[in-house]
């Protein structure tokens, strides 16, 4: 008897479960905002089809939007409340001129560890007050008065480099880059350096190791139960579960460390900022910032937006690194022109020039373009929630839409630069010649008031890093190719069909002079 009313009552959940899905299915393809737009019937009619390509698949819808596009133009419905719109010319309005209010897509956010972080923040507003303070420590100024420890970083990569030439090491790049980002970013953000690069080799357990993070993260958009789960574990049982998960926690509790040291320095009176009167850290610059409420300056806050930065600031810029280097030495000729142009200014191999003069060297600044534009990793959607109607060609769009483009596909866009596949740092020289402006459709960093906050640190990084590399040494590839920086899979940023990402090289000649 029991057991009937067991099975009847199983059998109803069942039922009202596929008669709930079928009545929101029914709604999403004929009744919902979006339910007119171009796209396939299966990506509108709810998550299911990103869920099953991303976690059942492994990373591949992003692929699947790209034959979206093939199929039905710029704009196309791609899950149920999401519009990918990669019309190059369209992005100042999706991602909204100064002014212009945008919300981050709820689906987003719940895929970070970070509930508190700019990043995280979903309200245009609270964002914006969030984000104020740090504006100023990313600033241009800032990264150039801190251009010495960039610079001091750079230089133990260089003698780290002559150590490996003389012992015939093989070398990863995104593990020589990886310290380097990550021994950057600790030092000016938290101030204090992770000191990666003063191990033997090139120690980079977190740009490996958050990798793995962000495979469980692109599973948290559909499960986001899985990281409440995983802040209950214990971080040994973590440990044996997942590297990734555990250096992830690493970073979290450092964050949270180096917070909690913060707030109690900012209680004992102590002084909050170096000579240079530059905030110690990022912690005290949110500790500090006095014009924001109490809620805003609190241990969780800091905490979580130490997260985001370290997370944020260690791959992408390494990645760029090895996709630069990986061109540039299967394109010995412009490795040639390269090199010429850094003797012209950096008269010995250990000469120091400025970011500033570095940057405005035409042929490194093309090569450093079209090393940021010339990619296929940059796969992640950059979504942005409108807030009222906006107008894309025949179309209204709704309020409350969101709407998103991998900056891959707009880097990638032949009309805009020809032979989109082809690494040409020529491309840049040319149209400057006649006039025309590319940098505005380089989407890398995004636009807007939630473009990528560390823009300025990342350009430093990348010229001080290239001008130091190139003049140094030459290199040589070794079992690897371009095909090993692009991307089969998506998880955040993209990787290779095996979940890898990043070449081989070795060094093969010092310059003298
Ligand atoms: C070449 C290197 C880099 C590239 C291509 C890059 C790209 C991006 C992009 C596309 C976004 C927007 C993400 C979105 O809207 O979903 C972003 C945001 C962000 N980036 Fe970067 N990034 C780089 C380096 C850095 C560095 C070095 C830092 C360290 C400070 C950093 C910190 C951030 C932060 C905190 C955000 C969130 C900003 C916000 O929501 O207001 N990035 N980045």
């Amino acid at each position: 008897m029991i057991e009937m009313w067991f099975l009847a009552t199983a059998a109803g959940f069942v039922f009202s479960w596929f008669m709930y899905e079928l009545c929101h299915i029914i709604y999403n393809l004929v009744f919902h905002p979006l339910a007119k737009f171009p796209g396939p019937w299966w990506a509108g009619a709810s998550d299911f089809a990103e869920m099953y390509y991303n976690v059942i698949r492994g990373g591949v819808y992003f692929k699947e939007i790209e034959k979206m596009h093939e199929r039905y133009g710029p704009i196309v419905r791609i899950n149920r409340d999401e519009l990918s719109i990669i019309d190059p010319d369209f992005q100042e309005q999706r991602f909204g001129a100064i002014g212009v209010r945008r919300n981050r897509s709820e689906k987003t956010q719940r895929q970070f560890v970070s509930p508190t972080s700019i990043l995280n923040t979903i309200d245009h507003d609270h964002h914006r007050i969030r984000r104020q303070p740090l504006n100023s420590f990313f600033s241009k100024q800032a990264i150039m008065r801190i251009e010495s420890i960039i610079q001091s970083k750079v230089d133990k990569v260089i003698e780290k480099l002559k150590g490996a030439y003389a012992q015939g090491t093989l070398l990863e790049t995104q593990d020589v880059f990886g310290a380097l980002t990550t021994d950057v970013i600790s030092h000016y953000s938290y101030g204090e350096s992770f000191g990666f690069l003063d191990h033997p080799g090139f120690k980079n357990d977190y740009l490996r190791d958050v990798s793995g993070f962000f495979f469980a993260q692109h599973i948290a958009r559909h499960f986001p139960l899985l990281i409440s789960a995983m802040q209950l574990i214990p971080e040994r049982v973590l440990l044996m579960l997942s590297k990734g998960m555990a250096s992830m926690n690493e970073i979290m509790v450092s964050s949270k460390k180096f917070a909690q040291r913060t707030l109690a320095s900012v209680q004992n009176g102590e002084k909050q900022a170096g000579a240079s009167g530059i905030p110690r850290s990022l912690f005290h610059t949110l500790a500090n910032a006095h014009n924001l409420p109490p809620t805003e300056r609190s241990l969780e806050r800091l905490t979580d937006e130490g997260i985001v930065i370290m997370v944020a600031g260690l791959e992408t810029t390494a990645r760029f690194l090895t996709n630069i280097t990986v061109h540039l030495l299967s394109n010995r000729d412009m490795l040639e022109k390269l090199q010429a142009e850094l003797r012209s200014v950096m008269e010995t191999p250990d000469a120091r020039v400025p970011w500033t003069t570095l940057e405005s060297l035409p042929y490194l600044s093309a090569v450093v373009s079209e090393g940021l534009r010339c990619e296929n990793f940059m796969t992640t959607r950059t979504p942005r929630v409108i807030l009222e109607p906006l107008k894309f060609n025949e179309w209204t769009i709704p309020a409350g839409a969101t709407l998103s483009a991998s900056p891959t596909l707009i880097n990638n866009n032949p009309a805009i630069f020809p032979d989109p596949h082809i690494f040409r740092p020529e491309r840049w020289i040319e149209a400057r010649s006649r006039g025309k402006n590319l940098q505005k459709y380089l989407a890398s960093f995004a636009r807007g008031s939630r473009m990528c906050l560390g823009v300025n640190l990342a350009y430093a990084e990348l010229y001080l890093m290239l001008a130091a590399l190139y003049r140094n040494f030459d290199f040589e590839l070794v079992d690897s190719s371009v095909k090993d920086v692009i991307a089969e899979r998506e998880f955040g940023l993209g990787y290779t069909k095996d979940y890898r990402f990043g070449v081989k090289v070795r060094v093969t000649k010092i310059f003298e002079g």
